[in-house]
């Protein structure tokens, strides 16, 4: 048996058929685990999500921004942008059921086996494996709960949710873990982050670092697989964290992680001309 990650899809199925293909994929005996960012802005984002939903016994997930954005409009179709590419999901006569799947994945996933966590953005700094794993089940809850989760959407967008405190209560306290979780890039040592920054490295405002170069991080040495960061072009350069969104969408490629060995497996974007 074989797991692979994969990095950001976004819809992009046909590099993600060729890519299961270049490794010989076999849904009897591997696994198939996705760092987030399933759908959106590709062109085949139903596509995408009906194969993984029919995969769903050896496919692990966790949720990206795009992902939430996906469950959010599904509920309240005035939240679509122009250019989202997931009206398709929200109209089809599987929708509900896809989006009832997603309620039900996490935002942080950890393997005991293989001693690999697996997230969409980031582990913050200062948040261990357990606090990062606590946090994500307190929004988990929200999003499977049909009581909570319409004033969880209607409460999740924001880009002034940047502070941890444990003393954050109700919605304010499941945003900022949204945030962190699920759009984080660069960070201060404090721990704030901010949003407007996505390009490399090189690119971060003054005071704030990579989430991953934060000294004395919590979970220092201990295997991250994380998407989300685009223009990284899967490169961080930081022991036991591996970048696995390579920007498919952007016209770039899609890549593949074998978890035990490390080796890297990608395929040519195909479908999108770059930026
Ligand atoms: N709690 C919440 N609060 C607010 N919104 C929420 C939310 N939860 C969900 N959302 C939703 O999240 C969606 C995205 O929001 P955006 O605000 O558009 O977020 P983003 O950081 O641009 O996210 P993305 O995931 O697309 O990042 P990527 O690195 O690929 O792309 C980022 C940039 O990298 C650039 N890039 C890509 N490849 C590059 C490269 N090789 N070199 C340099 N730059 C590159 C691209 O040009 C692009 O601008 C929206 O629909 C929003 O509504």
């Amino acid at each position: 048996m074989t797991v692979y990650a994969v990095g950001d899809i976004q819809g992009c199925y046909d590099e993600l058929q060729t890519l299961l293909t270049k490794v010989a994929f076999n849904a009897e005996k591997d696994e198939l685990w996705c760092v987030g960012d399933l759908v959106n802005r590709g062109p085949k984002s139903l596509e995408t999500l009906l194969f993984l939903y029919e995969m769903r016994h050896c496919v692990k997930l966790v949720l990206g921004n795009h992902d939430l954005h996906l469950i959010a409009c599904f509920y309240d179709h005035d939240r679509l942008k122009k250019h989202d590419t997931i009206q398709d999901i929200i109209h089809s006569k599987q929708g509900t059921t896809l989006i009832n799947w997603l309620r039900q994945q996490p935002l942080v996933y950890f393997d005991p086996v293989r001693c690999i966590a697996m997230v969409h953005a980031g582990i913050p700094p200062l948040w261990t494996l357990e606090d990062s794993l606590m946090r994500s089940a307190e929004v988990e809850k929200a999003l499977q709960s049909d009581k909570e989760i319409g004033k969880f959407l209607k409460n999740m967008y924001s880009n002034d949710a940047v502070n941890w405190h444990e003393s954050l209560k109700g919605q304010e306290r499941l945003r900022v873990i949204t945030n962190y979780l699920t759009r984080m890039r660069f960070c201060k040592l404090d721990g704030t982050i901010e949003f407007n920054s996505k390009e490399g490295i090189d690119s971060a405002p003054s005071g704030y670092m990579p989430w991953f170069e934060v000294p004395h991080r919590k979970m220092e040495g201990q295997d991250i697989l994380f998407g989300h960061w685009a223009a990284l072009e899967g490169r961080c350069n930081e022991p036991h964290v591996y970048a696995l969104d390579t920007g498919c969408v952007w016209g770039s490629c899609l890549t593949m992680i074998d978890v035990e060995t490390k080796q890297m497996y990608s395929t040519n974007c195909t479908a999108i001309k770059g930026k």
